[in-house]
C-alpha cells in the first residue's frame, strides 16, 4: 500500500520522530512512502526510502491529491500547523476534500496516526 506523508514546517521535527518510532510497521508491511518535497527530503535524510513530490506549495499537495482521486494513495498522514499561514492553502483543503470524497484514510496529528498504522 501507498501511505503519503507530509508535515509543515513547524511539524517536521514531528513527522520525523513519528516515522523513527513506526519504523518496524512502515517498512515491514509492503509500504510504499510517497511525500511533498521538504518532508521526503527530510525522511530520506532518517534513512527511510520515500518518493518525494514537488513541495506542497509549489503543488505537491495537489500531486498528492491526484494521486488519491486516481486510487494510488492508500493513506495519508499529514502533519497540518494550525497555528501558522499557508499561501497554498486551497491545495490543502483539495486534499482534505479528496480523502473525504474517495474515503481515504487521513490523520492530521500524530495520535492519529498511530491509531492507523496499527490497524494495519
Ligand atoms: O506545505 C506542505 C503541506 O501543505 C508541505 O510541503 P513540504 O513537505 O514541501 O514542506
Amino acid at each position: 500500500m501507498t501511505i503519503a506523508i507530509i508535515a509543515h514546517d513547524g511539524k517536521k521535527a514531528e513527522m520525523v520522530q513519528f516515522l523513527n518510532e513506526h519504523q518496524d510497521i512502515l517498512s515491514s508491511k509492503n509500504i510504499k512512502l510517497i511525500a511533498t518535497g521538504t518532508t521526503g527530503e527530510k525522511a530520506k535524510r532518517a534513512g527511510f526510502e520515500v518518493n518525494a513530490l514537488l513541495s506542497g506549495p509549489l503543488g505537491g499537495d495537489a500531486q498528492i491529491a491526484a494521486g488519491v482521486a486516481e486510487k494510488k494513495v492508500d493513506m495519508v498522514i499529514f502533519f497540518r500547523d494550525p497555528l501558522a499561514k499557508h499561501p497554498h492553502e486551497p491545495d490543502i483543503f483539495m486534499l482534505m476534500r479528496l480523502c473525504d470524497v474517495y474515503d481515504v484514510p487521513l490523520a492530521t496529528n500524530p495520535a492519529t496516526a498511530q491509531l492507523l498504522l496499527k490497524a494495519l
